[in-house]
Parts: structure tokens; sequence; C-alpha cells
């Protein structure tokens, strides 16, 4: 961070972990004096998970609850999400499910200028607690500023029944920290780019507890889902730190949302991201075999057959993700050439 800057850091007041937290969601509302009348913005799956569950101990209090469905993180969905706040005058939004709805109900939220609760059904992203939102426009993925959530309520009882699939992708999230923060310190080298210390050491840390544990995340084990989502909400504190998401998305990131587009099919976000990141530790000169080893041990894709994408996506893919947010300097410059791209994808193992 530079001197003389201003900075205005966004926490969430109230963090939950563990097992049936749910259950405190009515006292967690009164502690912050949310009001009555709240919007669950929930996914069409994830409303049979929890978005009901969460309607019914509201209204059991006697709250004046209304729900949404939400699954797609665009911009037309925010301006349906906030269409129903406004319609009914909600005191506060609740986001209930994976990382799209969760980002959906939170910009709508900061746009609609109300509190926002985080009720992740899945451990599968670090934007549980960020204050940023990942939101489609216009083809591209940005990430824009919102208001942190009021309280985060990680109920890890549910979050251990969701598909051991989305847990390994939080990993590859997770480990993303190791090439973002590269990238992130290559920028402030070469473009002077603001760097906080202390949101590239927490999201360093972060990547590093969590790569020192990987033989111990485990599917079924409610102990490995309270170990990921501690550093999802580490991670997110890294990036409201920083006041954007810099320490945990670099080029890797900017290749995970280049296959969104090019992509027929994609895969899940942290787990596009973790493969990046074995591919973009090459390019930076780092150990990407212990990258690619972790992420094997915790059961991730690191080859694009395993993450379900054509060889020719994930060229393709690099050759375009340093034009998904060109204002971010990374390892990727201006571009990889055809066969550069070939060739790191080739020694990855990544394609074969
Ligand atoms: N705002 C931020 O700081 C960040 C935002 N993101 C964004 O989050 C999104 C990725 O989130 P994901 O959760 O990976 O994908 P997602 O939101 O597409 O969800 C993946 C799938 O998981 C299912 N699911 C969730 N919980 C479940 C459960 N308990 N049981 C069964 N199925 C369940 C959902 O129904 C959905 O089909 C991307 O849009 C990404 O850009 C990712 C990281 C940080
Ligand atoms: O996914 C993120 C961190 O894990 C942040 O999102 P962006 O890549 O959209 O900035
Ligand atoms: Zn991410």
């Amino acid at each position: 961070m530079q001197d003389g800057m201003k900075k205005w850091m966004q926490l969430p007041r109230d963090v939950l972990v563990g097992h049936g937290v749910i259950n405190d969601i009515n006292d967690v509302c009164k502690d912050l004096k949310l009001g009555n009348d709240p919007l669950v913005v929930t996914g069409t799956t994830t409303k049979k998970i929890a978005g009901d569950v969460v309607c019914d101990l509201l209204s059991d209090c006697g709250d004046n609850v209304h729900i949404v469905a939400s699954t797609d993180a665009s911009m037309s969905e925010v301006e349906r999400v906030k269409k129903e706040a406004i319609e009914h005058k909600a005191s506060y939004l609740v986001g209930v499910g994976s990382g799209k709805s969760i980002d959906v109900a939170k910009f709508a939220a900061t746009q609609v200028d109300v509190p926002f609760l985080s009720v992740p059904t899945a451990a599968s992203h670090d934007g549980i607690v960020s204050s940023r939102a990942s939101i489609r426009s216009e083809g591209k993925t940005t990430s824009v500023e919102a208001n942190a959530p009021m309280a985060v309520i990680a109920d890890t009882e549910i979050i251990s029944r969701a598909p051991y699939r989305l847990l390994a992708a939080g990993c590859g999230d997770i480990i993303s920290n190791y090439t973002a923060v590269k990238d992130w310190e290559l920028a402030h080298r070469l473009t002077n780019e603001p760097f906080s210390e202390y949101a590239a050491a927490l999201s360093l840390m972060t990547a590093r507890i969590l790569i020192d544990s990987a033989d111990s995340i485990k599917p079924d084990l409610e102990s490995s889902v309270r170990m990921v989502v501690k550093a999802l909400v580490s991670s997110g504190v890294a990036m409201s730190i920083a006041g954007s998401s810099r320490p945990a998305s670099g080029s890797e990131h900017m290749f995970s949302h280049a296959l969104d587009m090019v992509a027929p099919e994609h895969a899940l976000h942290g787990e596009q991201c973790g493969l990046g990141t074995i591919m973009i530790m090459y390019l930076h000169g780092g150990d990407w075999c212990r990258i690619k080893e972790c992420l094997e041990v915790i059961g991730a894709p690191t080859t694009a057959e395993e993450l379900g994408i054509e060889d020719k996506y994930i060229l393709e893919a690099l050759l375009v993700a340093h034009t998904i947010r060109p204002e971010r300097y990374t390892i990727l410059g201006t571009g990889l050439t055809p066969a550069a791209a070939e060739k790191v994808a080739r020694i990855t193992k990544v394609i074969s």
C-alpha cells in the first residue's frame, strides 16, 4: 500500500463456522439489528439444501421472508434480485448457496444499500467472505467492489454433505493464491501497482497451511470441511485488506475466466484455477510439480482430461487469458505465442 492512500477495509462482523451453526441465524440477525424483512437469494439446488431451512428459521421468528432463486452470476440477475428487494422493501439480503448465488446477493445488496449475510452450502470458492463480487457482463467476468457480508454462517454439517468435488475445487481456489501473489509482486515491480504486504502474506500463509495439510483433506470428513472453510475465510479477508481480488486472483484466474468464455462446457471455478496454477507456476519458474502433487493428493483435476475439457480449449484459453483483464499486469504480459502456450501445457502434462 502506498503512503498517504486512503484505505477502507470491510470485514464481516460475525463469522460462524461449525456443526449446526445455521440454527444460530436468528441470533445473528438480532445481534446485527437487521430488521424483519429478509430476502433470501438461493440457487435451485441449494434452495432444497439450505434455502428453505433458512426461510423456515427466519419465519419462525416472525420475519416477513421472501425468497428468489438465482444461479447465474450476471448483471441481469443482479438487476432482477434488486427489483425483488425493492418491491418487498427487504431490510437485508441472505445469499444461500454456492459462489454464483452469493455473488449475486452480495452485489444486489450493495446496490440497494442493505446488509448482506453469506450462508455457503459448499466450500468451493473464497468469495464467501470477500468484499468483491465476480459478475459476468457483456461476455466477460469482472470483479466488482461490493460490501463485505455483515456475517458469514458456514454450517459444516450442511457443507460436508455437498459433493466432495466442490471441496476439492475450494482447495484449488486457495492454492491459486501462490501464483496470484507472484503476479501481484511482478506488477508491483514492473508497473508500480500498489501492493499490500499484509494481504499478500495472509494469502500465502493460507495457501501454505492448506498445502501442508493436503493429505488430511478427504471426503466425508467434517474436519476437512472445517479446515477448507477457515482457509476460504482467510483468503477472503486478504482480498478485503487489499481492496481488490489481487491476493487471490492472478493469471491462473484469468485463464479460468477465459475457459468459461471459450469452452462449450466448463468445470468448477476452483478446479480451473487450480489447474491454471500448475501452468502459471511453470511460467513463473516456481515449483509447479508440488502444486500438481498437492492437487492430486486432494483429488482435484490436474489434466485437461480430468477437467473434462478438450486440449484445444485449454490452449485457446491460455492464448486469450491476458485480454480478460488488461489492466491487471501478470506473467502473461501481452500474451503467449501459440508455441509457448502448447509448451507450457505439455510440459506440465495438462495436455498430452
Ligand atoms: N466474489 C469473490 O470474491 C469470488 C467469487 N467467485 C465466483 O464464484 C463462482 C464459483 O463458485 P462455485 O461455488 O464454484 O460455482 P457455482 O456457484 O456455479 O456452483 C456450483 C454448483 O454447486 C452446487 N452446489 C452448491 N452447494 C451444494 C450442495 N451442498 N450440494 C449439492 N450441490 C451444491 C450448485 O447448485 C451449483 O450447481 C464463480 O462465478 C466465481 O467467479 C469465486 C471466488 C471468489
Ligand atoms: O475468484 C476470485 C478469488 O478466488 C476473485 O475473483 P476474480 O477473479 O473475478 O477477481
Ligand atoms: Zn477464485
